[in-house]
């Protein structure tokens, strides 16, 4: 393969952005580049993020001018027995909306206001921990607000396999200089977790941070439940369901889903109106059927994504233990694995 130039971009994904001729730079490291079809061996030399050795990449999208191929931190090493035979065509996708926030206990307007969980918030959090624990997770995406970050990594303590989840941070070189690791083993027993705005909460606009009984006093029972459950009209100066659609299953298509494709497990911890809009086209819900979809906070819902199709495992209404884990073969597969290798 041509020389190629890999710039690493936000959440770490290195980005061919042309390849002609056999090494390409990331960064300072003069990197070889081994094509086998569509998966890289990537030979680093010895310094930096990466360490030494031959690590096989998953190519996500191969075309002529892009190829991505993600970093350590992104792909789990195929030694990884635990994880790598849910690599093939199945993989799970999780959703979970936030805990219990200090707002929506005092059923206030919250929207992209960033405040955090409380008690029994971090208890729904922990308490959906439990109910993943044996689902494989390869990476984490959450919203830039804190209860979803929370969210995500109480959940996470209680995960039998016992990976670190770790937020990356990519504002800014520095950001990326300061928060290198320098252990592939560690690297190994990391989840990278990517946080992004476009997962927020829609923005609520002038009702944030008003009481949400006294605004229907206000402006009438109609218009706030309007302003709430419609999907294309927006709360003064906010965003309609249909315009936090548009930022976030955007976000989800060109950032989450080829993860799917190349056989990540994916966990999002995020927000009941960024969730509702996700879940519509995970399902093909109408604009008329999203309005009537209520997310409860700390609830885990599973899909199975399969070639191609995302098949919903559990309803996002207090499913029942079978119901949300109606377990298929390669989920009960990797629960007997960590069973042996915890016992
Ligand atoms: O932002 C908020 O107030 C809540 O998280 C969601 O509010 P909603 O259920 O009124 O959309």
């Amino acid at each position: 393969m041509a020389n190629a130039m890999l710039q690493q971009t936000v959440g770490g994904t290195l980005q061919l952005l042309s390849n002609s001729g056999t090494h390409c730079n990331v960064g300072n490291r003069s990197v070889r580049l081994l094509p086998k079809g569509f998966k890289l061996e990537v030979e680093f030399s010895k310094r930096g993020i990466y360490s030494s050795g031959k690590r096989k990449f998953n190519v996500i999208q191969a075309s002529t001018s892009q190829t991505s191929v993600v970093g350590p931190l992104l792909a789990p090493s195929s030694s990884d027995t635990v994880d790598s035979h849910m690599k093939s065509n199945e993989v799970a996708l999780i959703l979970i909306r936030h805990g219990e926030s200090l707002w929506n206990e005092k059923n206030l307007f919250t929207g992209c206001v960033d405040v955090p969980l409380t008690n029994k918030g971090v208890e729904e959090a922990i308490e959906a921990g439990h109910r993943i624990s044996n689902i494989p997770v390869d990476m984490i995406y959450t919203s830039s607000l804190i209860r979803a970050q929370m969210t995500a990594m109480l959940a996470m303590t209680q995960h039998r396999r016992k990976k670190v989840p770790i937020i990356l941070h990519n504002e800014d070189e520095r950001a990326r200089a300061w928060s290198k690791i320098y252990s592939e083993d560690t690297i190994e027993q990391s989840i990278p977790v990517i946080t992004s705005w476009k997962l927020n909460e829609r923005m609520y606009g002038e009702l944030q941070g008003l009481n949400k009984q006294e605004t229907a006093g206000k402006f009438g029972h109609e218009k706030v439940h309007e302003w709430r459950r419609s999907y294309d009209i927006p709360p003064p100066n906010g965003e309609s369901l249909e315009m936090c659609a548009q930022r976030a299953v955007a976000y989800f298509r060109d950032n989450i889903e080829p993860q799917l494709l190349s056989g990540k497990n994916i966990l999002i911890s995020a927000h009941g109106n960024s969730l509702r809009s996700i879940i519509m086209y995970l399902d093909k819900l109408t604009s008329q059927e999203v309005i009537t979809l209520e997310l409860s906070t700390g609830i885990p819902m599973l899909y199975i994504f399969k070639e191609g199709k995302f098949i919903r495992r559990g309803s996002p209404v207090a499913p029942t233990e079978a119901g949300v884990y109606a377990y298929t073969r390669r989920l009960a597969q990797y629960r007997q694995k960590l069973d042996d290798m915890l016992t």
